[in-house]
């Protein structure tokens, strides 16, 4: 029997994150000097450690939507190509000092062109600090592009995605309130992106139900999930021994559609009551493929290893969970297939073979 990882044991294990936001996790410190630097003044406060608490406590209102407003104060200080690539490079940085061996990080590139940035120039700048930061710091980083669901820029970001795909953008998403914007809205963009074999994931079943992962799946045929954790809507007779799988449910299972978690911030939203009561407890016990992610580090207060470690505490979760996590998310990933076997055999396995080796 292995004995529980602690959060000092799970920083050093090489992990995997498929859902985070640029824009989610800037350092406090970061958006006070670029305010200053750019003239922002709508900062609540001009203090790094107030910051840090305000985002935190903004973002626990139990609405998506509420939720959403903190970052118009990220994103108000990343308008220009020095402020993207120097947060990039600052996500690169944090996430390897995480223990982060491989990440894909997602933003929306028309919140970024407020003072006249063109889409590309945005993309370019993010690419560039993402590159320099893991190279610096030996992470792989690959970027998602992402369309806001409420606008209507979703079929230029998708020919984006598509244009930057040999650069470092590997995959495309839309995120957003959910309600109200159904995935369907974008399918000529996800059709688009299908014909010309590229990969996306959805944000479905956070802020609405299973209608909206119906049609994540089978209208815009999403590779992945974004949190899905409403899956849980289609299981009966949970608290018994044989929960029943409805059919979206179980075509989710069988399909193996990943399920990009983030427990900390569906609780922020309203989506899940707390963590012992998350649904990705059933949802690994049912052998779903789950992943685990921070979403929004700044607003959740949070980082991989500690989204594991409140799993570890409420599941009991050992390190073979915490691996067989990890693994899913690298199979689950857009990287290359070969790429993603040589960080699965040589980086992923390899690690907490010697951590488990070293607790037993
Ligand atoms: O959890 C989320 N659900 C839906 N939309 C989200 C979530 N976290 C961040 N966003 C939005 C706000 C950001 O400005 C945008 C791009 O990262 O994506
Ligand atoms: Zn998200």
């Amino acid at each position: 029997m292995d004995e529980r990882p602690t959060l000092d044991d799970i920083r050093r294990a090489p992990k995997v994150l498929l859902h985070d936001h640029l824009d989610g996790g800037v350092r406090p410190s970061t958006i006070v000097e670029l305010a200053s630097e750019s003239g922002y003044e709508e900062l609540p406060s001009a203090d790094p450690d107030g910051l840090r608490t305000w985002f935190t406590e903004a973002s626990n209102s139990g609405s998506l939507e509420r939720y959403l407003e903190t970052f118009s104060h990220t994103v108000g200080v990343m308008q220009t190509t020095e402020a993207l690539a120097r947060v990039a490079y600052e996500c690169a940085e944090d996430l390897a000092e995480d223990g982060v061996v491989y990440a894909e990080v997602r933003y929306a590139p028309e919140l970024h062109t407020r003072t006249g940035l063109s889409l590309d120039a945005v993309v370019e700048a993010v690419l560039d600090g993402f590159a320099r930061g893991g190279r610096d710091h030996g992470i792989k980083i690959g970027a998602l592009v992402t369309a806001m669901r409420h606008q209507a820029r979703s079929m230029e970001i998708a020919e984006l995605a598509v244009r930057y795909r040999d650069a470092g953008v590997v995959g495309f998403d839309i995120a957003g309130a959910e309600a109200g914007y159904p995935p369907t809205r974008h399918l000529d963009a996800f059709e688009y992106l299908q014909r010309e074999n590229a990969h996306f994931t959805i944000h479905a079943g956070e802020g609405f139900g299973l209608p909206s992962i119906w049609q994540a799946i089978q209208w815009c045929g999403a590779d992945r999930l974004g949190h899905g954790v409403r899956i849980i809507d289609d299981i009966t007779e949970r608290e018994g021994p044989d929960p029943r799988l409805g059919r979206l449910a179980a075509y989710v299972r069988d399909k193996r559609i990943p399920l990009e978690m983030c427990p900390t911030s569906n609780i922020q939203t309203g989506a899940a009551k707390s963590i012992a009561e998350h649904p990705i407890g059933l949802l690994r016990r049912l052998g779903f493929r789950v992943t685990v992610n921070t979403d929004n580090r700044l607003m959740s207060g949070t980082t991989l290893s500690e989204e594991m470690a409140k799993l570890t505490e409420a599941f009991g979760y050992g390190w073979d969970d915490l691996q067989w996590f990890t693994v899913n998310a690298m199979k689950s990933s857009f990287a290359p297939f070969t790429e993603r076997l040589e960080l699965i055999n040589g980086v992923i396995k390899p690690g907490f073979a010697r951590l488990k080796w070293h607790r037993a």
